[in-house]
């Protein structure tokens, strides 16, 4: 067994110094969040982000630049230092739909050519009070590490906590409304995500329109991503032109899912994103990604909220509840319980009245 207490250190790579197309991310400060008044300016500003661009970036939101390259430390250390035995020792079962445990490189061909999809993924389940989810820590990389994963993905939830605060009073809803729905210690499918791609020559990608994630919108309720450098990551705006996300150092880059979309009765926007080839400087530079995916439970109907704001904009209908594990496991399952991952233009999922567009050219 390779034991690991010792991280080495993460040393972030050089940021491109090619001119890509960039997007204009909002910047949200959670450092004065607690502080009277704060809540409704950040509010206000997250209103425009989460209206028009659905991905922004926060910081001072407990993460500077050095928790974030600890962050990566203990990720590289999971895809370096320990053995495929050992890794297996967790593996995604995705006929369950659920996400925990690791997923290998390349168990998919790509577009329905012979290249196969260039990711490692570890999806690592909730440290709840009640350890729900102990069995799927049955791996020696969380059992080495399992304070300090633990303490990690408490220490992210609680920026997503707080924007959760953010996004219930600009629909003017009780300020609990979505915390009370995406609680850490309710059993749901959230996972902290280490995933590493691994660079595919030239040619491969060129088969596969340089993509390295097809385009997508994030199942859940919220994506935190901890700032990546190695450029890739895209956002399709409303015009239809694909941006570059910008690294933001000490900045989690958030978007928001389809079920948040949803509860918002589509007022918060679900953006679609992919991941391409990274630019020639940058191409082979590990590129490890943290995130934290926030997903609604058991105890979380998902059903448009009564909002006053939503009513007067006509936004709002009454709909009938969906279980928020049951939906998650359902489109984890449609998503990925399949023999290669294939563009499935305009294939909605559909569960009750939620609908997903769930393939996009
Ligand atoms: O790796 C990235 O930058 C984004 C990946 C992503 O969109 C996802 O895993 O949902
Ligand atoms: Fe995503």
């Amino acid at each position: 067994m390779t034991v690991s207490s010792n991280i080495r250190p993460w040393q972030s790579p050089e940021e491109t110094q090619e001119d890509l197309d960039w997007a204009n991310l909002t910047i949200i400060d959670l450092a004065h969040f607690d502080e009277p008044g704060q809540k409704q300016i950040l509010a206000n500003q997250l209103k425009e982000a989460s209206n028009s661009d659905g991905f922004w970036a926060v910081i001072n939101g407990g993460f500077d630049q050095n928790d974030i390259n600890e962050a990566f430390a203990y990720g590289r250390s999971f895809f370096e230092d320990y053995t495929e035995e050992e890794k297996k020792a967790l593996e995604v079962d995705f006929t369950t739909g659920n996400y925990f445990g690791y997923k290998v490189r390349g168990n998919k061909p790509v577009f329905g050519t012979q290249v196969r999809d260039n990711t490692e993924t570890l999806n690592i389940a909730k440290f709840t009070k009640d350890d729900t989810f102990a069995e799927y820590h049955k791996n020696n990389f969380i059992q080495n590490n399992h304070d300090k994963l633990a303490q990690l993905s408490r220490k992210v939830f609680e920026v997503a906590r707080k924007l959760f605060i953010l996004f219930a009073i600009i629909l003017e809803l009780d300020e609990n409304y979505f915390v009370d729905r995406h609680l850490y210690d309710d059993p749901s499918d959230d996972s902290l995500r280490f995933m590493k791609y691994h660079p595919r020559t030239k040619e491969e990608d060129a088969q596969v329109e340089n993509i390295w994630a097809r385009a997508h919108t994030d199942f859940g309720s919220l994506t935190l991503l901890f700032n990546q450098v190695v450029a890739g990551l895209q956002i399709k705006l409303a015009d239809g032109e694909w941006k570059y996300v910008k690294p933001v150092t000490g900045g989690l880059i958030c978007n928001i899912g389809d079920t948040l979309n949803f509860w918002s009765g589509g007022y918060f926007k679900t953006t679609i994103h992919r991941v391409v080839r990274p630019p020639e400087d940058q191409v082979n530079a590990p590129r490890i990604g943290a995130f934290y995916f926030v997903r609604p439970g058991d105890k979380a109907q998902i059903q448009i909220a009564p909002s006053p704001l939503l009513k007067r904009l006509g936004l709002y209908r009454e709909t009938e509840p969906i279980g928020g594990t049951e939906y998650v496991r359902k489109r984890v399952k449609d998503y990925h319980d399949v023999k290669g991952y294939n563009k499935q233009a305009d294939k909605v999922f559909k569960l009750g009245e939620f609908e997903v567009i769930d393939g996009f050219n």
